[in-house]
């Protein structure tokens, strides 16, 4: 059964210019103990979808279809029972969360506070009991409880904030680009952590990130997206290896890997950028910048549908035998 499940997910923000459809129908689902990644390049839509799943979107979002967390439904949650799940049941590390630690508060504090507000029942000396045991779970040491955010390098403040994410006791993470600021040792070593506890507690965990290569390595099953839809989903090394949508196939040779011999000469890159959301036109939205575009692909709205066994994609052009995704670029 999953833990979180999200069908036809719409989210169209309302601006002064105009209605901006940022995340056009994405159905989702993540089991407990399993690592979802969410792939894609900046402004597709990752951020206002995990957002959504949580009701965190500004009031100028607009939301329709459904998210279900433990069969809950979330759009359908009082404010109450709202502020209680999340943290305690859901909890989110938000991008950029590195800079939004407290600089005047020790790091104890600032874990043991979620813990004092959610759980009335716990007392202080409970709660610093357990903010040691968070600490040590993310492989810092307990007494670094007294410690100040200045006082730990970026990959310890990473850290601390996978502690906090963990405080309540969720059964949902969600990490939004959580390790982007960190250099590629560090980052790694984070995302063994994170997804290693995830899959140790049962917990499900929504791994947001732009880098595919990340991805593959570290999730079970991951999801494309592209101009607010999914491009393709299926098992993460696989789609990583052997893409089966062009914008994958692009996005998983875009970032270099030491060793690969994909990138024996340089990375392609990808040309041109992604439409702004309600200017994707007829077709398929990825058509500009597709490398093994047909002329039906600009008429076509091709859905997601199943390829083989556990994968989607939605290209004209999946499963054609013999043909390579990356095109000739
Ligand atoms: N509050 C908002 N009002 C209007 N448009 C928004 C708002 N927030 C996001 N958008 C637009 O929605 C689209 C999707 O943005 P979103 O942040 O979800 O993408 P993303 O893939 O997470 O990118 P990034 O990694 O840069 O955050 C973008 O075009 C963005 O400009």
């Amino acid at each position: 059964m999953s833990l979180l499940k999200v069908t036809d997910l719409h989210v169209t923000y309302r601006t002064a210019e105009g209605e901006v459809p940022a995340v056009r129908g994405v159905d989702l689902s993540v089991a407990p103990g399993e690592v979802l990644g969410v792939a894609g390049e900046s402004g597709c839509g990752k951020s206002t979808l995990s957002h959504a799943v949580l009701r965190l979107l500004p009031r100028a979002a607009r939301v329709d279809g459904e998210v279900l967390l433990d069969g809950e439904d979330v759009f359908g949650m009082s404010f109450g029972r709202l502020r209680a799940v999340r943290w305690a049941e859901a909890s989110i590390v938000f991008q950029g969360a590195l800079h939004s630690l407290n600089a005047v508060r020790s790091i104890g504090w600032q874990i043991a506070e979620p813990i004092l507000l959610h759980e009335p029942s716990v007392t202080r000396r409970e709660a610093d009991r357990r903010v040691g045991e968070l600490l040590e779970q993310v492989g810092l040491p307990a007494r670094r409880a007294s410690a100040y955010p200045h006082q730990l390098s970026g990959g310890q403040r990473q850290r601390v904030m996978i502690a906090l994410a963990l405080a309540c006791r969720p059964r949902l993470i969600i990490a939004d680009e959580p390790t982007t600021a960190l250099d590629v040792m560090v980052q790694a070593q984070v995302l063994q952590l994170l997804t290693g506890l995830v899959r140790d507690l049962g917990l499900a965990l929504v791994l947001i990130s732009h880098d595919l290569s990340v991805l593959g390595s570290v999730c079970d099953r991951v999801a494309v997206m592209y101009a607010g839809r999914l491009a393709e989903t299926g098992p993460a090394r696989k789609v990583f290896d052997d893409a089966g949508h062009p914008y994958s196939a692009a996005l998983a040779g875009a970032f270099p890997r030491i060793g690969d011999p994909r990138f024996r000469f340089a990375p392609r890159g990808l040309p041109g950028d992604p439409p702004f959301p309600g200017e994707t036109g007829e077709g398929c939205a990825f058509r500009p910048r597709c490398a093994v575009a047909l002329p039906a692909c600009a008429t076509t709205d091709v859905r997601l549908a199943e390829t083989s066994q556990g994968r989607m994609s939605a290209c004209l052009r999946a499963g054609e035998a013999g043909l390579d995704l990356r095109g000739d670029r």
